[in-house]
């Protein structure tokens, strides 16, 4: 069986500065990772070699196909990505962004159907997110639009799914409910969720793996309390000096 998500002997970064140092590990089920490190480890720029968007060296393989040799909507049918930051610049009503997610599977300029809305609707309701429905996007909380993002992304249906920091701006009741949602997304859904946080102690009761990308070798280790304590104390005991 094809792994879902193969890295071997990645290396990438900036110019002068390599990042990602002969990184490999495989994913061979639908599965949660949480890809942890200190502030400039290199997690994002990890998720940009997905997006073809750093230069890098290795192999980087999605369901069996390398990522440098597939077609752009093969891979945008497989891989979603949820940005740190993402911004609208125009009124739009929160109902009408996430059925965009919808997009791939819709032709140039077909409407969106009564259908497509219900299932958007379903989503947000899903994030409790049902009073906002049909509340201009731009006006909500930094929270609330990070929910609205979400909801978006889940609508896409792809199969691996990489969210950086979805977590950031939540309050503690959503922390631990978008960390609970991912989890039944990966069991009942079969999706993989590559997930950047620094949100430890939400990952405890977590199914799957972790990857420090702080630490000399990062691997996957099986997430448990004693994983999640041990990162925790390694990330606060120092931060290697990175030139
Ligand atoms: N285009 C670029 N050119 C040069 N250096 C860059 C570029 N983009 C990012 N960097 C640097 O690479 C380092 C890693 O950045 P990256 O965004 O991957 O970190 P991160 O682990 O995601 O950090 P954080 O937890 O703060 O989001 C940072 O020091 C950053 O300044």
């Amino acid at each position: 069986m094809n792994n879902i998500v193969e890295v071997k002997n990645l290396v990438a970064g900036y110019e002068s500065r390599t990042l990602i140092r002969n990184l490999s590990f495989s994913i061979p089920a639908p599965t949660f990772v949480a890809i942890i490190g200190h502030n400039g480890a290199g997690k994002t720029t990890f998720f940009k070699t997905f997006q073809q968007k750093v230069a890098y060296q290795g192999q980087l393989h999605i369901k069996g196909h390398d990522l440098k040799t597939l077609p752009l909507a093969t891979k945008q049918g497989i891989l979603s990505y949820l940005p740190q930051r993402n911004t609208v610049s125009f009124s739009i009503k929160v109902l009408d962004l996430v059925v965009m997610g919808l997009f791939r599977k819709k032709r140039f300029f077909e409407d969106y159907t009564t259908q497509d809305y219900d299932t958007a609707a379903q989503v947000l309701a899903q994030l409790q997110l049902t009073h906002l429905q049909d509340h201009d996007f731009t006006t909500l909380s930094g929270g609330e639009q990070q929910l609205v993002w979400l909801a978006q992304l889940m609508l896409q249906d792809a199969a691996i799914n990489l969210l950086d920091e979805p977590t950031q701006q939540l309050d503690v009741y959503y922390k631990n409910k978008v960390f609970k949602l991912l989890q039944s997304w990966v069991h009942e859904n079969q999706k993989t969720v590559l997930c950047i946080t620094h949100d430890l102690h939400n990952l405890t009761t977590m199914e799957g793996y972790l990857l420090n990308l702080s630490k000399p070798e990062p691997i996957l280790e099986v997430i448990s309390p004693d994983t999640v304590l041990e990162n925790q104390a390694f990330l606060e005991a120092g931060r290697p000096v990175i030139l």
